[in-house]
């Protein structure tokens, strides 16, 4: 029986909701940023590099987001039309905002920073109103990422769309995907993102990213058996905690827990790992997977993304993940 009872015959598989970004990456690469030259252009945001990884593997998928009126608005809804992402409900903001942007810093493969363009970002003036009930109760699962609640009206137009997927039997997958600089506080971020995760059917975070739902609360205890107990005590049936190069930790409501390590990579830069293994992982329950398969094929995807110059592009086929799971099949900690 699978781990999460998908509703069936839906239109779409995954609603993803969030930021839909440009990334900027560095070609001149293992140099800090003050001596690049020259950047490559590609979609980011997290929630839309998870949307693509799921659709690139066959995912019906569609996005709940806001874009720019601008070239990149532009560029980035041609990008997910180009990748079958369904975007009924990507809105352009007529208000003169902008269109985020990332630009990454690969300074060695293990040190590597983002210095982000937020301000006045076309993302966060999602409104509620322009959330849809008729197009979020066509999914199987809503994805939402944790920095559209950094602020209004993106706040509130989560928590509408949180309550339309609890309607419509619509699960919910909530990926913290902490990023500060779009937030006033700690404080704040784990109030608001505490608040959707008592909603959610799947909660994916960092070691960290937990600790910011805890803390404020004089729950930290910095343990994650501790906190995946807290999180079956609302409504989530399975709990995973990334450790970045030291795999992942996935504890599902029926007492097991899943430890799966990392596939070998030559790492160019460690940012895309979570959002490829998410997407990979979501595939995974989407076919009914037992959990640990899951992790196995997003620590897989994980691995290709990581040694990748993108994280949107690079983005994964089920053949190219197999791949690599095949060409390591004799290991046993993976
Ligand atoms: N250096 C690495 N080599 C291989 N796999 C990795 C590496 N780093 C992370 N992974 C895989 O990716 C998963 C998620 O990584 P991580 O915990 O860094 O997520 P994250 O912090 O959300 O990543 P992101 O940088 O995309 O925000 C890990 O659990 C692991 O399976
Ligand atoms: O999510 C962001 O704003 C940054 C992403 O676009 C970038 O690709 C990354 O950090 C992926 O985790």
């Amino acid at each position: 029986m699978s781990l999460i009872s998908f509703p069936a015959d839906r239109p779409l598989d995954l609603i993803a909701l969030g930021r839909l970004c440009i990334d900027m990456n560095a070609n001149e690469i293992n140099r800090p940023m003050e001596e690049t030259l020259t950047f490559t252009k590609y979609l980011g945001g997290s929630p839309a590099n998870i949307a693509i990884a799921a659709a690139r593997l066959g995912v019906r998928t569609g996005f709940v987001g806001k874009v720019a009126d601008d070239q990149f608005g532009r560029f980035i809804r041609q990008y997910l039309t180009k990748e079958g992402i369904n975007t009924d409900n990507v809105v352009t903001d007529r208000t003169g905002s902008v269109t985020g942007l990332a630009f990454t810093e690969i300074r060695s493969p293990q040190d590597c920073s983002i210095l982000m363009y937020r301000d006045n970002a076309a993302d966060l003036k999602l409104a509620p109103g322009e959330v849809k009930e008729d197009y979020i109760k066509q999914a199987k699962a809503l994805l939402i990422s944790g920095t559209a609640l950094a602020k209004s009206p993106s706040r509130e137009a989560v928590f509408m769309a949180l309550e339309y997927a609890v309607k419509h039997g619509v699960r919910v997958i909530f990926d913290v995907d902490y990023r500060p600089y779009s937030w006033n506080s700690l404080e704040e971020t784990g109030i608001y993102c505490r608040m959707v995760a008592e909603k959610s059917d799947v909660i994916i975070a960092g070691r960290e990213e937990f600790d910011l739902m805890e803390a404020p609360f004089g729950e930290l205890r910095h343990d994650d058996w501790y906190t995946a107990e807290m999180w079956f005590r609302c409504k989530a049936r399975l709990v995973l905690v990334k450790h970045g190069s030291k795999g992942s930790i996935a504890f599902t409501k029926d007492g097991k827990t899943y430890r799966a390590g990392t596939f070998p990579a030559n790492v160019v830069k460690t940012f895309g790992a979570g959002d490829s293994f998410a997407g990979a992982f979501i595939y995974g329950l989407f076919q009914g997977w037992s959990v640990d398969r899951c992790q196995q094929f997003g620590s897989a995807s994980a691995s290709i993304v990581v040694s990748s110059h993108s994280c949107s592009d690079a983005m994964p086929t089920v053949e190219q993940i197999e791949a690599v799971i095949a060409q390591h099949s004799g290991r046993n900690d993976l």
